[in-house]
């Protein structure tokens, strides 16, 4: 029998005013699974992601974490679900390192300058540890925030287009970090353009379009690299 899902969208409508971006959305991501979501640009993948996990409101159907309505606005919520978008959430008076000290204090990590450590040199930006936000460049911003997703524990870990502004050596390292969460139980989203970390990480494949449909990983991955239409 399958874990019950952490995370589960029933005949959900996302969009904006009264219009839907995308068919209605029914999935479900359970413990250790790592759901790939794809489609092409406009397609309305970060809005269904961003319903999901109730920062906008559905305009029809309904989305559950565990058996609960999702309400983003509950600390019990907002402690088990680790979200990283395309946001340049930064404070501009806190460094790297204390920027992620920040989110591990936040959330409890046991001994949390061991544990900035420890990103800052997975995500290769010791270098920069002292650094303010402005003094770092584009893929160091976007690999801080990933670090900051990655730093804390979570049961559902969201992650939108991860290899954004990553070069290839930290793609293949943010594919291995997913895999390893999911492999520790986690549930994980992932909204990508990039098959090779689609093909690393997802056990399941949803494509966002006008119909909303779950394909293979393979399928789902020959449709974003344009060798299936
Ligand atoms: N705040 C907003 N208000 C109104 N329409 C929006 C808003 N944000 C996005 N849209 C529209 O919703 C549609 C889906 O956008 P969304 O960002 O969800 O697509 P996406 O699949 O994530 O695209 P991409 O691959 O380019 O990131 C687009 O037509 C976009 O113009």
């Amino acid at each position: 029998m399958s874990a019950p899902a952490v995370l589960s969208a029933r005949d959900l409508r996302c969009g904006y005013g009264a219009t839907p971006v995308c068919g209605p959305v029914t999935t479900s991501v359970a413990p250790g699974e790592v759901l790939g979501i794809v489609g092409f640009n406009g397609a309305g993948k970060s809005t269904v992601v961003r319903t999901m996990i109730g920062r906008q409101p559905p305009l029809d159907g309904e989305c559950r974490f565990r058996d609960l309505l999702v309400d983003d606005r509950a600390a019990s919520f907002r402690a088990a679900v680790s979200c990283v978008f395309d946001e340049d959430a930064f404070f501009p008076s806190l460094t790297a390192a204390e920027h992620l000290e920040l989110v591990a204090r936040g959330h409890g990590v046991p001994e949390p300058v061991q544990a900035v450590r420890r990103e800052l040199d997975a995500f290769g930006i010791t270098a920069v540890a002292d650094a303010l936000p402005t003094e770092l460049s584009s893929g160091q911003r976007r690999r801080l925030l990933l670090a900051a997703g990655f730093i804390r524990p979570a049961e559902l870990l969201v992650l939108d287009e991860p290899e954004q502004r990553l070069d290839p050596v930290m793609r293949e390292l943010m594919g291995d970090r997913i895999r390893a969460r999911a492999a520790g139980g986690c549930a994980v989203v992932v909204v990508t353009h990039a098959p090779d970390l689609l093909l690393a990480t997802a056990s399941t494949c949803l494509v966002i379009a006008d119909e909303v449909r779950r394909v293979p990983v393979a399928e789902g991955a020959a449709l974003i690299s344009g060798t299936r239409a």
